[in-house]
């Protein structure tokens, strides 16, 4: 910005973030979940997302992905205010998200659910394919005819990561991927994650409690504190601020 020009001249769209957040702020009656947040995520970047049980994580997502509308402030994606659309027309627009809470359909095989997002968008011709595709980027080819009820843990976390992330969208917000999951499946989960940000040219977006996991993915941290940002770096800013291991890396997790 020049002398003399005023903060109210410059545009959303002047920055290149692909997602950008200002002022987002959302109260649940007295109780400020999320705090003036200034968020800016950069195309390609696998950005994660800590902080302590009831930081506003997970609020922040859903104001993210149009599940919860905010208090105040704006979200701007790729330059454009969605603040105000839905969460359909968000996704349209290239935004993904896999909840924290499982969303696959139990009494479904695993084939029939990765076919419901794709249904929307792929050609007859390609559904197959398509298919077949997405179940061989999760590993999950041999299990491709088992109810989803009847997967493993991580199976199933898997499968949901693979539903969101079916027709390959821009941004992938993922809500604790690695939850529940044995190291050898968190181990599979980042690499899961890699691929889509490598192959895909995916940015990504992860919540995510186990710090060995967020090591293994993140490029930059947001550590987010009583609902606002505390600290934003590199794994190892994080890790060696005094602060942060105060109110959380240090804290004795469940
Ligand atoms: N729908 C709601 N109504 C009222 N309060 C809510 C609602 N959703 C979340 N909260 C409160 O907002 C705060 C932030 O919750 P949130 O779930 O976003 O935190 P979090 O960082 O994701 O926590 P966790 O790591 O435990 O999942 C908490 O105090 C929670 O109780």
């Amino acid at each position: 910005m020049t002398a003399g020009q005023s903060e109210a001249t410059e545009t959303p769209t002047g920055e290149d973030a692909l997602l950008r957040t200002d002022g987002l702020t959302k109260r649940f009656g007295g109780l400020v979940a999320v705090d003036d947040v200034n968020l800016r995520i950069q195309r390609g970047e696998i950005r994660c997302l800590i902080g302590p049980n009831g930081a506003g994580k997970s609020t922040l997502l859903k104001l993210l992905v149009g599940q919860l509308s905010p208090s105040e402030g704006h979200i701007y994606y790729d330059g454009r205010d969605i603040t105000g659309l839905s969460q359909h027309e968000r996704a349209r627009g290239g935004m993904s998200m896999k909840f924290q809470v499982p969303a696959v359909y139990g009494d479904l095989s695993v084939r029939q659910n990765v076919h419901i997002p794709l249904q929307r968008e792929v050609g007859r011709g390609r559904i197959d394919a398509a298919i077949e595709e997405t179940l061989d980027k999760f590993g999950l080819l041999d299990v491709a005819d088992t109810r989803a009820t009847d997967l493993s843990h991580g199976q199933q976390q898997w499968l949901e990561i693979a539903m969101a992330s079916a027709l390959e969208p821009e941004l992938l917000l993922l809500d604790e991927p690695a939850a529940g999951m044995s190291i050898r499946e968190t181990e599979k989960t980042a690499e899961y994650v890699h691929r889509l940000n490598e192959d895909r040219d995916m940015t990504l977006l992860v919540i995510e409690h186990d710090i060995d996991f967020v090591r293994a993915i993140a490029q930059s941290v947001t550590v987010l504190h009583r609902g606002e940002v505390f600290a934003e770096g590199t794994i190892e800013d994080i890790e060696n601020d005094p602060e942060v291991r105060r109110i959380y890396l240090g804290e004795v997790r469940e």
